[in-house]
């Protein structure tokens, strides 16, 4: 079910092939539009040996030059003459703007080209310039194209959906507008962005059209939902989400606007839109993640917004793509209960405008006074919960003592050897990737295909092995998560692996990355002072990632040799004292049985850097579903044992009275008080 994907991707990332499209929630199968835009060369490579090192803008400036290619350098891409417009074109009257039409973006070496919407790899660009791309160069390949735009499926919903105020019914008028929030947005705006409603569906419909003509390429739906007084909302896209690139609004945009505001939904955008008169886009897929392929239509403008929405959230997002974009040129409005969504903010009668005027620059210089840094602890005070971190589903006892999954952090991982460290950092990532965590493995011991199979089992919480006919169901939801892999097998130069880890970051907004393990990228030094200095070098290199990258970095570590009747601690973490010192959070597989819960190994945090806390919790191993989290039934079951095992030998000396879970125990200061480990039933 995966596929690697070498056009545009020069670092051999694994993505899930999809076959046919499926709505992010609920709509039908089998509505394939086909691929919305022309690539050049998308058919899926097979694995490379070696991995291709990644291109940088020096590369690509130096490639033109030998090539007497002229260029333009802009923020995220740098121009160029399309090759993949045939020079008829060129003498029309829109010469100015097709000549510099290819958009090479900078990071990645993908280009885009705006007149003939070509698109590719690097490595494609440079096979069309030396006349080697399937024996086409210079447009021959275009004009042989198939259109592919314009799917019968987007033109049935578009036909079948109607302008809200032509709705034959006044009171069904005054449900939908109700329902999303509309009573301030007039018939003139939707009209403006073409915005229709789908009786059967109770949805929204927010078109995507191409930039050229006015094809259709793809829908948004916004169903809404209502559960007696409340009212929840789902989105639904045609293509699937990972191609549906719509920046909604482009086509209002004109070349002449220099200044734009991004938003994370469609209505706020009308709303924005409205009440200021500014340009304003959507972006495709909200604060989850802005495809480098969409930089190149956001390259005119001199100033760009950011106006995500009013969590802590959209505030990460925001100062994430802001970095993409260049954030010299880009502002970000701070959440905040005066600044909620812009929809939200018209609703209320608020000035948006104003509040776009207090919008803070993206940009800081290397030393900055409290003044500027003023407005982001504010922000962080005001979202106690939020900057706490996102909480686990699956392991309320994590949350307990860590509080939540913080972006920027370094992870630390330790366990003996065998003891399931990989099964339980796999359900401990993929509970946040369920939550839209955009997560990247780099599985150096297991091959991605079993590491997978792990996940996925996890993931359906049951023996797939016994039930293949719900093999489908499961993997086709499976798919839609924000999951990527390296595909290294072995040892590996940590440079390489950064290189990845940085691409995916720019591609993918990825904002966790696990790797399993750290002895992998050690080389093969012999001498114990060689391989200590090395693990040093590399964990001060994943620390410097995860703060620059603001990404958080899971990495798993062996401990050193210890006598197996000892429990693990941090110093026997391999290696010196460095990993512990860099580590946010240490938090060690204990291979033994604690007296106060059931199952044979138990978590302990051992270092936590947000707040203190450390502790510990039992971790009871469900060999079907390969999970280590407690499905609620059980939790019965859990008081019973301890009923059964008479009292425990240590009290929790947290202090925070009734904050502490049965059978965990969270300690505040550096110094864990353990509970007494049950050693005379050694496991495993
Ligand atoms: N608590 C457990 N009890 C029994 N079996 C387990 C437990 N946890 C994991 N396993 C099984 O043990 C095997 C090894 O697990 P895993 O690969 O996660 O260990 P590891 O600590 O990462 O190993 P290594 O030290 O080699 O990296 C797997 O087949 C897994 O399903």
């Amino acid at each position: 079910m995966w596929v690697l994907l070498r056009g545009g991707n020069p670092l051999r990332i694994l993505l899930p092939q999809r076959g046919e499209w499926m709505g992010r929630r609920g709509l039908p199968r089998g509505l394939a539009p086909g691929p919305p835009r022309r690539r050049y060369r998308k058919e899926a490579l097979p694995d490379l040996e070696m991995p291709v090192l990644p291109v940088t803008a020096t590369k690509i400036r130096q490639y033109l030059r030998e090539h007497g290619i002229p260029f333009q350098d802009g923020h995220s891409c740098l121009r160029t003459p399309s090759p993949f417009v045939e020079p008829s074109k060129l003498k029309d009257q829109t010469a100015v703007t097709t000549s510099f039409s290819l958009y090479i973006d900078k990071t990645t070496g993908c280009f885009l080209c705006m007149t003939s919407l070509a698109e590719g790899s690097w490595e494609d660009f440079q096979a069309s310039v030396e006349g080697e791309g399937d024996g086409a160069s210079e447009g021959l390949l275009l004009s042989k194209a198939p259109e592919v735009e314009d799917s019968e499926e987007v033109w049935r919903i578009w036909n079948r959906s109607v302008p809200l105020w032509e709705l034959p019914d006044p009171e069904e008028v005054q449900l939908a507008n109700t329902m999303f929030g509309l009573t301030k947005i007039t018939d003139d705006t939707l009209k403006r962005f073409s915005v229709r409603y789908l009786r059967p569906a109770r949805s929204l419909v927010f078109p995507w059209f191409s930039p050229r003509g006015s094809g259709l390429r793809g829908l948004k739906l916004l169903e809404a939902k209502c559960w007696g007084d409340r009212v929840s909302y789902e989105e639904s896209t045609i293509p699937q989400p990972s191609a549906y690139h719509n920046l909604f609004g482009l086509p209002l945009i004109s070349r002449r606007d220099a200044e734009v505001v991004l938003t994370s939904r469609e209505l706020d955008s009308l709303a924005l839109n409205q009440s200021t008169g500014l340009p304003t886009l959507t972006l495709p897929q909200g604060t989850s993640c802005l495809p480098p392929a969409l930089l190149p239509y956001l390259e005119q403008f001199r100033r760009i917004i950011f106006w995500l929405g009013d969590d802590l959230r959209s505030w990460e997002a925001a100062k994430l793509f802001a970095r993409k974009l260049n954030p010299k040129r880009c502002s970000l409005v701070r959440p905040g209960d005066q600044q909620p969504h812009p929809l939200e903010a018209l609703n209320r009668g608020l000035n948006l405008s104003r509040i776009i005027r207090t919008a803070l620059p993206a940009w800081h210089k290397s030393i900055v006074s409290f003044r500027q840094l003023r407005e982001e602890v504010l922000g962080e005070l005001s979202n106690v919960e939020q900057a706490a971190g996102l909480r686990w589903s699956r392991f309320p006892d994590l949350n307990r003592i860590l509080k939540g999954h913080r972006k920027g952090e370094l992870t630390v991982f330790t366990g003996p050897t065998g003891s399931g460290k990989t099964t339980f950092i796999s359900e401990y990532a993929l509970d946040l990737c369920s939550q839209g965590v955009n997560t990247l493995w780099g599985s150096f011991e297991i091959s991605n295909v079993r590491l997978a199979r792990v996940m996925l089992t996890q993931f359906a919480e049951r023996r797939l092995e016994d039930e293949l006919d719900k093999y489908d169901h499961w993997a086709n939801r499976f798919e839609d998560l924000p999951l990527y892999f390296m595909t290294f097998h072995g040892q590996q130069g940590i440079r390489t692996v950064i290189d990845t880890m940085q691409h995916a970051v720019y591609v993918y907004d990825i904002c966790h990355v696990v790797i399993d393990n750290l002895q992998f990228m050690m080389g093969h030094e012999q001498l114990s002072t060689d391989r200590i200095a090395a693990q040093d070098y590399i964990v001060g290199v994943f620390r410097k990632f995860a703060t620059d990258n603001n990404c958080h970095v899971t990495l798993v570590i062996h401990p050193r040799k210890e006598d197996d009747d000892k429990e693990l601690q941090t110093a026997s973490i391999f290696g010196s004292a460095k990993a512990s010192q860099e580590a946010d959070n240490v938090l060690i597989l204990q291979d033994r049985k604690l007296v106060t819960g059931p199952g044979k190994r138990y978590l302990q945090v051992s270092k936590n850097r947000f707040d203190g806390d450390v502790g510990v919790f039992p971790l009871e191993f469900n060999k079907s579903s390969l999970t280590f989290s407690t499905p609620p039934k059980n939790k019965t079951r859990l008081k019973k044992i301890k009923d059964e095992a008479g009292p425990v030998a240590k009290k929790p000396s947290s202090g925070k009275k009734g904050a502490t879970p049965q059978n965990s125990e969270i300690c505040s200061g550096k110094a864990p008080i353990l509970d007494q480990p049950d050693t005379s039933k050694p496991s495993k």
